[in-house]
């Protein structure tokens, strides 16, 4: 069971059903972030978020869902089909799903490499290879100012107090540290954002029971456009250097800018 369950949004109905995900777009790449970076992958991407970050890269999973729920049976299809031995659980947040946990041992059973990408609000048990968590600084929050674009203004104010309120879950954040390898990613703009990853670390490290070197701890420039991330990566990577995080970068932006399916 999650340790926190926040309620999730309009897929949320479903959400306890066991044997169909709500998906967005399936489709292989090259993983494009964190310790991965370049590993052959096919992407599950669910549909249905329980944050609402202004940058959000998969806008039709969380501010407008778009879905076609999917048996497990043809998800497993069709990554069966597929050549690459790593499979990436993404969003949407995955972990607002039940039927995720079973997707997760499905292909663990057949040999597959997993990797969640969570926002880290969520706690299941499940087999997971790597748990890429990206928690969310005060910087994600959703303003009139700050909202993608074709989105009422109006609509991101009404989801601003709780954007804010959920994006950290300590005790989930403990619990994923604890059970799974790990990585944390954080989105980051500029030096502004440091002190929210500081921050984060220092009550994370207090609170769980295994170390969380800062190897493990890697700056994501924020980007969903080549345009943007020639504006943020060099800037992002001189603060991992001075901080002594890893930098990653965002490989699939580089190569196919904000191509769907990629
Ligand atoms: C779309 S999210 C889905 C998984 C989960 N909801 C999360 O946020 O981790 C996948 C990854 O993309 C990152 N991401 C989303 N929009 C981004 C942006 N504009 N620039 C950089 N990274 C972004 C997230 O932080 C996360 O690491
Ligand atoms: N190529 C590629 N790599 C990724 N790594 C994490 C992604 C995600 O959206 O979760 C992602 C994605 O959308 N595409
Ligand atoms: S948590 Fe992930 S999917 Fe949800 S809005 Fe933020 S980046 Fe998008
Ligand atoms: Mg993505």
């Amino acid at each position: 069971m999650p340790v926190s369950r926040p309620a999730g949004d309009e897929s949320a109905d479903r959400s306890n059903s066991r044997d169909a995900l709500p998906i967005n777009e399936l489709f292989t790449s090259l993983q494009g972030e964190g310790t991965l970076a370049g590993v052959p992958s096919t992407f599950v991407r669910t549909s249905g978020c329980n944050l609402r970050c202004w940058f959000c890269d998969s806008y039709h999973t969380s501010w407008e869902p778009s879905h076609e729920w999917r048996s497990l049976e043809s998800i497993l299809e069709a990554v069966e089909e597929r050549d690459p031995a790593h499979v990436v659980l993404t969003g949407g947040e995955p972990l607002l799903y039940d039927a995720s946990v079973d997707l997760l041992s499905a292909l663990a059973d057949r040999g597959y490499h997993t990797t969640v990408e969570t926002n880290g609000t969520i706690y299941r048990e499940a087999p997971i290879d790597l748990v890429s968590i990206s928690p969310k600084l005060a910087g994600s929050n959703p303003t009139a100012d700050r909202v993608p674009d074709g989105v009422d203004p109006d609509v991101a104010t009404r989801w601003a107090d709780r954007h804010d309120r959920e994006r950290i879950d300590l005790e989930a954040l403990v619990a994923l540290v604890e059970s799974y390898d790990f990585q944390l990613k954080f989105v980051v703009e500029d030096e502004g954002d440091i002190s929210g990853v500081l921050e984060i670390l220092t009550d994370l490290r207090g609170a769980a029971s295994v170390s969380i070197p800062d190897e493990d701890v890697l700056l994501m420039p924020e980007g969903a456009t080549r345009e943007r991330l020639a504006e943020t990566r060099s800037r992002v990577a001189d603060l991992a250097m001075a901080h002594g995080f890893r930098y990653t970068p965002r490989l699939h932006v580089d190569l196919w800018n904000d191509a769907p399916e990629t």
